[in-house]
């Protein structure tokens, strides 16, 4: 995925502008922001009472001249403060509760929402973006948003709130001092915000090289066997090393800016406070302000400097959470190639005479490589129920074929129909409920083996998934698992065999019940038994379907109406077997080389 492109550095606007993009996902919590802003303020204005009640205690707690009524007046006063402090507590607890659960809700729906978007991508989607890159984002970034949303933000405001209503108490009673801090605050605030540009643009950049490593980390362990095969342990370990390093290096400048900032905050308070309270003892000792009135304003003061700095910081993490929103609204707002028809069309009824699929003139190039032709003028009708064998030799297309019909690709030329109607015209849902698919290497998910079979019609009955089983002569085998059609299968529990995982697709298959099955059979050789229940499964399968195979064995090509011989995207000839074997030399010795082994096994 090409990284956005940077915006324009005058304007903070449109650099926090990706923040905008996230405002949809606090709608449906109004309330809870309302209520959140309120113990805001009120936690604010709590902490603003403080020094009101600490200039009545120096001014007046000490009045009294009878010992007794000092000492009574003087609890009266803690009575006060600390009724202050309680308030701040409840108030402060409240808003804590009420921001981080926004933080984290808000945080949970956009890492759904970003989610279930990828899940609707193209293939060709993937093709540009590695999967440890999705990844990535989903964790990191929305991470990065959680430390705004949940704590951040409301540092944020609270201090906004804080420093304002400082700043008013100030220019109330003592509006020299107030000038004075002004200057000093523009002092900080204009560094500040020139080191949050740079902050940002760094944040950016450690951001995407956190994501090189992870795509680098999920390819690798998605493939560890083949790296531990070829004994390329230590150098895959350099390859993430170089790429976290690169990550470290970034990370490193972005904090280094940010220490040197910090520093120059906190050097920057001090010579606020020490000069505010250098001011004040001179005005009390000359007798122009009460002990009391000095306490007070250095109180404030500390808040309001205290609050800038805080601004400051906060900041930083508002362009770091505009960097990760950026990066995540990019993924939540890409448009696949692949578009529901704006109106569908319904697929008419079924005629069991008629023609199932008709493709016309297809011509296709993968969009990575718009100048070789996958598909180059590739016609062919299907009758309801027949089954056609496509041959060929390796890159012929054969499994391109199977990605245009399920509308994985746009063919660039030429038309795809089913049942008569254009499978464009189609919904991407109605179009792929239609399609049955056995790949080749079949995918089993770490869950039981009856929601494994159960993937393409979650709401079919157990008794349905057991005769699906049967049919596929996988129930032999799974009963015999330790727990049965229960157990787990895949990544946490049983691994299966080839063989075993084909049989389970061909149940899942079957238990689908689509009138088009498309067919990759593997290529790698099972052991007898295998083959003839993989065949036999397969024989079942087809059974008053439609159907397209991918054809590696004598069997499957002996059997098949059709066989479609292609080479480089073009169909070379159509015909049966016996046809085929005496008139076709490339279908001859693809026969000679594909087919003999596996028939002497079948
Ligand atoms: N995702 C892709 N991006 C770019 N090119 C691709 C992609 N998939 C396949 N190709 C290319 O398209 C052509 C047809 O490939 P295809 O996979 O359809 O062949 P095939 O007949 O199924 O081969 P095999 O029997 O080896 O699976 C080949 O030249 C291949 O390199």
């Amino acid at each position: 995925m090409s990284p956005a492109s940077p915006a324009s550095p005058n304007a903070a606007g449109r650099r926090l502008s990706p923040l905008r993009g996230l405002l949809p996902f606090f709608r449906p919590y109004r309330g809870r922001v309302l209520l959140a802003a309120l113990f805001l303020v009120l936690a604010a204005a709590s902490t603003l009472a403080f020094p009101v009640a600490l200039k009545a205690l120096v001014d007046q707690g000490f009045i009294a001249a009878d010992p007794g009524e000092r000492l009574f007046a003087l609890r009266g006063h803690f009575l006060a403060l600390f009724g202050v402090g309680v308030a701040l507590a409840v108030f402060s607890a409240a808003r804590f509760y009420m921001v981080s659960w926004i933080g984290e809700r808000v945080t949970a729906d956009l890492r759904n929402a970003v989610y279930r978007h990828v899940l609707k991508q193209s293939p060709q989607f993937f093709e540009s973006t590695q999967v440890g890159e999705v990844l990535s984002r989903l964790t990191t970034d929305t991470t990065l948003v959680q430390t705004l949303v949940g704590s951040s933000l409301s540092m944020g405001l609270r201090n906004t709130v804080m420093g304002l209503g400082a700043l008013a108490m100030l220019i109330v009673t003592n509006p020299v001092v107030m000038a004075q801090v002004l200057g000093i605050l523009v002092g900080v605030v204009l560094p500040a915000i020139w080191a949050g540009r740079k902050v940002r643009r760094l944040s950016r950049a450690s951001q995407d090289r956190v994501a090189d490593s992870s795509a680098i980390a999920a390819e690798v362990l998605g493939a560890i066997p083949v790296v531990q095969a070829h004994g390329q342990e230590a150098r895959e370990a350099s390859r993430f090393d170089d790429s976290t390093e690169r990550a470290f290096g970034t990370a490193v400048k972005r904090s280094r800016l940010r220490a040197v900032l910090v520093a120059f905050i906190i050097a920057a308070t001090f010579a606020a406070l020490l000069w505010g309270l250098y001011q004040g003892t001179q005005a009390v000792v000359r007798g122009e302000i009460t002990a009391g009135h000095l306490g007070q304003t250095i109180v404030y003061v500390i808040i309001f400097v205290g609050s800038v700095a805080v601004l400051a910081e906060v900041w930083g993490d508002l362009l770091r959470a505009a960097g990760a929103s950026e990066r995540l609204l990019e993924l939540l707002h890409g448009v696949s190639p692949i578009q529901e028809p704006r109106e569908a069309q319904a697929l008419p009824a079924r005629d069991p005479a008629g023609v199932a699929l008709r493709l016309e003139g297809l011509r296709f190039a993968y969009p990575s490589r718009p100048d070789t032709l996958a598909l180059d003028g590739f016609s062919l009708s299907v009758r309801s129920g027949e089954t056609v064998a496509l041959v060929g030799p390796s890159g012929a297309g054969k499994s391109t074929l199977f990605q245009l019909l399920l509308r994985f690709y746009e063919p660039q030329q030429g038309r795809i129909e089913l049942d008569g109607v254009p499978i464009a015209r189609l919904r991407l849902g109605e179009l792929r409920s239609r399609i049955g698919l056995v790949p080749q290497d079949s995918t089993v998910f770490s869950t039981s083996a009856l929601e494994n079979i159960r993937y393409g019609r979650p709401d079919a009955s157990e008794a349905e998934v057991l005769a699906a089983a049967t049919a596929a002569q996988a129930d032999g085998f799974l009963r015999a698992l330790p727990e049965g059609y229960a157990t787990y299968l895949g990544e946490r529990g049983v691994r299966l065999s080839g063989g075993q995982r084909q049989r389970i697709a061909i149940a899942r298959a079957i238990l689908k019940n689509a009138p088009l099955l498309l067919l990759d059979e593997a290529t790698s050789a099972l052991d007898t038994e295998s083959e003839r229940a993989v065949q036999a499964a397969l024989t079942e399968a087809m059974r008053g379907r439609t159907t397209l195979v991918i054809a590696h064995r004598l069997s499957t090509v002996q059997h098949a109406d059709r066989i479609v011989v292609m080479e480089q995207g073009r169909i070379v000839d159509i015909g049966r077997h016996a046809e085929l074997l005496g008139r076709c030399a490339l279908y001859a010795r693809l026969a000679a080389v594909q087919f003999d082994e596996a028939g002497a096994v079948g």
